[in-house]
């Protein structure tokens, strides 16, 4: 088991008259090295929460975290988080920006220009090197951060709702994109999502939490061949992982 949550509570303290929200009242999961999961849920329910602090970003009010068996203290260069806005720095360069992570670690100059090169290529991003963000579409902005995120050869790649700003075909495209992208690296990635369709086009598992506090309601292995393609949308057998998956997670909303 690369990550193993156990029995997590994660409460936020209110602010003064305010109470305190308990966000994730018992969860526990375990997630292997080199696979796909998404996590699914109602609004509210702790999705982010949870991805945050696997980042390290957050920590747990009970229960244990670990990766490789050391409990996540912070955060570390081998995970890496996309969020659903951008989040890239405007006064740098497309290349300036995915850079930045491995010129922080004290990467030689050249080597973070060739694994910028590389991902450049990999994300369809050449020819706009130079750009700044506001150059670029919300698709292509998307493209620089997940490079940004890959720059620093992540072993766990958190995502939380990438897609959730972009148009639909363009969401479409880079969900081919992002299973490329993992057919070739492999990393581990935990996806936050409020698409089914979305999630099992390419998890290999997706994980339903039930609305706040959440806990985790059910997990289902998604058995559909690789790579997925446009196409399986409209097999019997997505159909029916999507039925099954919406009826759960519609059972929470009301
Ligand atoms: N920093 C914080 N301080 C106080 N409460 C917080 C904080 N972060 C999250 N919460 C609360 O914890 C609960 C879970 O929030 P979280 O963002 O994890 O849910 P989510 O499932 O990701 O929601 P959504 O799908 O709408 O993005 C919510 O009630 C939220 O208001």
């Amino acid at each position: 088991m690369l990550i193993d949550a156990c029995n997590i509570r994660k409460v936020f303290n209110g602010r003064k008259d305010k109470q305190e929200t308990v966000a994730i009242s018992d969860l526990s999961l375990g997630i292997e090295r080199n696979e796909f999961v998404a996590i699914v849920g109602p609004s509210g329910c702790g999705k982010s929460t949870f991805l945050l602090m696997v980042a390290g970003l957050e920590k747990p009010s009970a229960g244990t975290l670990t990766i490789e068996g050391l409990p996540i203290k912070g955060p570390g260069v081998h995970r890496s988080i996309v969020f659903q806005e951008y989040l890239l720095f405007p006064w740098r360069t497309v290349e300036g920006n995915i850079e930045f992570g491995p010129r922080m670690r004290k990467v030689s100059k050249d080597d973070c220009r060739a694994g910028s090169r590389d991902l450049i290529e990999l994300m369809g991003l050449k020819g706009f090197e130079d750009c700044y963000p506001h150059e670029l579409s919300g698709g292509m902005r998307q493209r620089v951060a997940i490079a940004r995120a890959l720059a620093n050869k992540p072993e766990v790649l958190l995502m939380d709702e990438p897609f959730g700003a972009l148009d639909a075909l363009t969401r479409e495209s880079m969900q081919l994109e992002l299973q490329n992208i993992w057919l070739k690296t492999r990393c581990t990635v935990l996806f936050v999502t409020h698409s089914i369709s979305e999630a099992v086009f390419l998890a290999d598992r997706v994980v339903v939490m039930s609305k706040r506090p959440g806990i985790i309601k059910e997990e289902i292995l998604i058995d559909l061949e690789r790579p997925r393609t446009r196409e399986m949308h409209t097999t019997k057998e997505f159909r029916d992982y999507e039925a099954h998956l919406e009826g759960i997670v519609w059972e929470e909303v009301n």
